[in-house]
């Protein structure tokens, strides 16, 4: 069977999802399937956030969100961790006085086995790290930071990492490191979704892409077809 013709690994159907009167995301529809980097694209406020919390289990919805066949509304968050599912936040959420190291494993409190290779992996990916591995994270710089969340991440051995604007607020030296690290993460098999306000980041990790607008999906497809599409190119001007 083609990558095609299986089961998609996640599969968002005409989701709705409101805070109170405000409808952030209205009958939207995306599938992933096993191995795709995916990108969800749009400016500040599109509902790029809202859509990567109600995937991970943390916000009511209307329509259907099915992780491996799991509703996700019905899947705790554990089940979806222990499924392979794995949520890096904008926010980060470290724990600011814990070491770098600590922070590590705690990616990993599921899943212990390969535990110090997955370690050394992530180390190799991210020197900076591993220099800094007692220091606290709070003491670190945003792309550090950054890094950090990333490799807490891998940690878990995801199957499917989903990505909330990795290059928020990085300079463009450190945006490279987390782009060579997006890229090497992406050669591992694992499947991403990575939200992006970026697009020349977006365009250039993503096999496909969706542009949302206004909480909906305005265009979709992949990353190629859309690359000379006169919607993105109006956004990549601005
Ligand atoms: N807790 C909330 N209560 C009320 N409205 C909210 C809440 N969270 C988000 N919104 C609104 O929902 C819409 C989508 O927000 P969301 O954070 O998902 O966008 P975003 O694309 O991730 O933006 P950004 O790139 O700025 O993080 C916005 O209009 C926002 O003001």
């Amino acid at each position: 069977m083609s990558a095609d013709e299986s089961e998609p690994l996640l599969s968002v159907s005409d989701l709705t999802v409101s805070y109170g009167k405000v409808t952030a995301l209205d009958g939207v529809d995306i599938d992933v399937r096993t191995g795709e980097t995916i990108g969800v694209m749009g400016p500040n406020g599109v509902g790029k956030s809202t859509l990567v919390d109600a995937i991970s289990g943390f916000l009511d919805y209307e329509g259907s969100i099915t992780y491996r066949g799991m509703e996700v509304s019905e899947a705790s968050t554990q089940t979806l961790v222990e499924n392979g599912l794995f949520y890096c936040t904008e926010r980060r959420d470290l724990f600011g006085q814990m070491s770098v190291e600590q922070n590590l494993r705690l990616g990993s409190y599921l899943n212990r086995d390969g535990e110090n290779e997955r370690l050394e992996k992530v180390f190799e990916l991210f020197p900076r790290l591993e220099e800094r591995r007692s220091q606290e994270a709070e003491s670190l710089s945003g792309g550090e930071q950054q890094m950090l969340s990333l490799g807490r991440g891998l940690m878990s051995d995801p199957d499917f990492l989903i990505l909330d604007e990795p290059s928020i607020g990085l300079a463009p030296v450190v945006l490279e490191d987390i782009s060579d690290a997006l890229a090497a993460i992406t050669d591992l098999d694992v499947t991403v979704l990575l939200c992006e306000q970026d697009i020349t980041f977006a365009l250039e990790h993503a096999d496909r892409l969706y542009l949302l607008e206004n909480g909906a999906v305005r265009r979709s497809g992949p990353t190629e077809s859309l690359q000379s599409d006169e919607f993105v190119e109006s956004y990549i001007g601005g």
